[in-house]
């Protein structure tokens, strides 16, 4: 049960703006270090844990939790599409295990995802289907929202299934920290825009290029300080990353939704983060190999990649 855990923050902004050389090296260096880090656990599977932003879960049917059997990248801004290579016999006795376990999650045999999965795999790994992949949604953008207890819940029974196996297993954790996108919300979204968080009909190219144009304008402006949007909280990620790096994952139980949403409604992709290191726990105390953090309102982020080992 060779398992290690590997996180970061994901952004569109990423791939569709050019910021200064300094802070692309920055950030740059960081997701080398990770995909250093990803080359030498050379893992047998990939689980990694994923937020949606309308992409490819809405309200038709909108599960706290699913997991994918097979799935596919739409490849939203301009991220890479196609085919996740799902091992598909192994995610069905994952999610058998899980639920039995007592965790309620949905199964996917067509699951569609976004810039959120497929940025971090290509970051690690190069292309969508270098590894075998098993996607784990976590409802973080769609309210009602689950308490953390839950995402920590899933996670431990995704170790635990893990821990008592061969494989070597990389939990990949995508998202986070503090950040307030301009993610449409049911409630306040026009009509028009309300009724596809509902139906889930793909976006006009026409509808598509204006929410390019959107978010880099946002990122510009939240770099400028005339943004309306919340700020970056850098004390607070950097809290959130001690909690997690220290393994003090209970702590996070009783943080409220609003409470979390204070920091952005992205901020709620936590869940991910502490699923992943959940996951990890199972296999007993973990050491952080490798932490960094920068609040980059450029890319509309509380920007952090860490990676962690089992305690030797
Ligand atoms: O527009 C979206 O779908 C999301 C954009 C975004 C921007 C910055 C950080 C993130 O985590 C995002 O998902
Ligand atoms: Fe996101």
């Amino acid at each position: 049960m060779p398992l290690a855990l590997c996180c970061m923050s994901h952004s569109p902004l990423l791939d569709i703006t050019t910021q200064s050389d300094e802070l692309e090296a920055s950030v740059r260096g960081a997701l080398g270090t990770a995909r250093d880090f990803a080359a030498t656990v050379d893992p047998d599977v990939v689980v990694v844990f994923v937020p949606d932003h309308f992409n490819g879960f809405f309200y038709r049917t909108l599960p706290p939790f699913c997991l994918g059997v097979a799935a596919s990248a739409i490849g939203d801004y301009n991220s890479l599409a196609g085919d996740l290579a799902v091992p598909t016999a192994l995610a069905r006795e994952l999610a058998a295990a899980v639920l039995d376990a007592g965790v309620d999650l949905a199964v996917s045999h067509r699951m569609q995802v976004d810039h959120g999965t497929a940025q971090p795999l290509r970051e690690l790994f190069g292309t969508l289907d270098a590894r075998p992949v098993i996607p784990i949604f976590l409802n973080a953008a769609a309210p009602p929202l689950g308490p953390l207890s839950r995402s920590r819940a899933l996670g431990a029974a995704i170790g635990q299934f893990f821990a008592g196996r061969d494989e070597r297993v990389l939990f990949l954790g995508s998202g986070g920290l503090s950040h307030d996108p301009p993610v449409p919300q049911l409630d306040t979204a026009p009509p028009p825009v309300a009724e596809r968080l509902v139906s889930g009909r793909p976006l006009t190219a026409e509808e598509a290029e204006r929410k390019h144009v959107g978010a880099i304008a946002e990122g510009k402006a939240l770099a400028a300080g005339t943004s309306a949007r919340l700020p970056l909280a850098p004390d607070w990620d950097e809290h959130v990353l001690d909690l997690l790096g220290a393994g003090k994952l209970s702590e996070l139980d009783g943080w409220t939704n609003d409470e979390i949403g204070a920091h952005g409604g992205g901020a709620h992709e936590i869940r991910t983060w502490l699923a992943a290191h959940a996951a990890l726990a199972a296999a007993g105390r973990y050491e952080v190999a490798y932490r960094y953090y920068r609040p980059v309102p450029e890319y509309i982020a509380g920007f952090a990649v860490t990676t962690a080992l089992p305690a030797a």
